[in-house]
């Protein structure tokens, strides 16, 4: 047994996903374990193979790390319940949003924590995770983390504080981006699209822009985009008057307000 998640939602699956596909961990090195949703345990062990903790709180004590994946509302109940369970030489890694370090091992125990702010595009291995550790994760506990969290995407450490900004444009990143690309189907079907045309036309169009963001500055791409007075002009600058990028900057501030928010209430 490798890893224990503590919450088997959207964000549990999605990382138990991509370190399957990744081959960094075999299912039979995942248990999974929620507050009360047999099914859901039994759709993740028929579609992933992982195993269910159920009853046996003696396979938290096999695990070296703990996925803490449940509501900030719920981390407190979560802990309370597994922490005589979780070995003292383990790391919890949290993906909780807004709960801090110091809050988690306040519930654990002076467990080693780990916190990450993962995306959903894990699924896929392209998450862009935040991560800080508790001092008391060791170096090799670090490398460790380390490829667990590169197998399913890019990670960036920061120091605590800096993980509510990671939520607000990483975290939550994926959602903002899934807004614009209905509201581009929208708009391509007003233009007299199909629905499915809009559709295949937009998941390339972000497909394709998210391969060449690896490679240049995004101004850069845009401006080469940008032909004088063009369609892509036109377009821009009715985002722009229209307040697009002030739009965004609120969109980003709420979501990091409540990040805090969130740590204000679970802590
Ligand atoms: N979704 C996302 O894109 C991201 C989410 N996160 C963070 O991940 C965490 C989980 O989010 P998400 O997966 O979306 O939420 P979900 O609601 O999908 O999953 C929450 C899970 O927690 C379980 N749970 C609740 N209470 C307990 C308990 N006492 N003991 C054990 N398990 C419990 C639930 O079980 P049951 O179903 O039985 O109630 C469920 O499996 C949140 O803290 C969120 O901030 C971070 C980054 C991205
Ligand atoms: O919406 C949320 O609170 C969680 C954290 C980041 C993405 N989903």
């Amino acid at each position: 047994m490798k890893i224990v998640c503590v919450g088997a939602g959207s964000m549990a699956e999605a990382m138990i996903n991509g370190w399957i596909r990744k081959r960094i961990l075999r299912p039979g090195d995942i248990a999974v374990m929620n507050k009360s949703d047999e099914d859901r345990l039994d759709y993740l062990t028929h579609e992933y193979g992982v195993r269910q903790v159920n009853d046996e709180m003696s396979m938290l004590e096999e695990a070296p790390f703990i996925l803490l994946a449940v509501k900030p509302k719920d981390v407190k109940v979560a802990l309370s319940a597994v922490r005589e369970f979780i070995r003292p030489d383990a790391v919890i890694l949290s993906v909780v949003a807004g709960v801090s370090i110091d809050s988690i091992q306040e519930a654990a125990g002076n467990i080693a924590v780990a916190r990450t702010m993962p995306n959903t595009s894990a699924h896929v291995g392209k998450s862009a995770t935040g991560v800080v550790w508790s001092k008391a994760v060791t170096k090799e506990q670090q490398y460790e983390i380390r490829d667990l969290l590169n197998s399913i995407g890019s990670v960036t450490v920061v120091p605590e504080d800096k993980l509510h900004g990671v939520t607000g444009i990483a975290g939550s990143g994926p959602a903002y981006l899934y807004l614009m690309a209905e509201a581009m189907v929208e708009a391509g079907m007003e233009s007299g699209l199909e629905h499915a045309d809009a559709m295949r036309l937009v998941r390339q169009t972000f497909l394709g822009a998210a391969d060449m963001m690896q490679h240049d500055d995004f101004s850069v791409l845009r401006k080469r985009i940008t032909s004088p007075n063009g369609t892509t002009a036109a377009g821009l600058n009715a985002l722009i008057e229209n307040g697009f990028k002030e739009t965004v900057h609120e969109g980003v501030r709420s979501a990091v307000a409540r990040s805090k928010e969130l740590g204000q209430e679970y802590n």
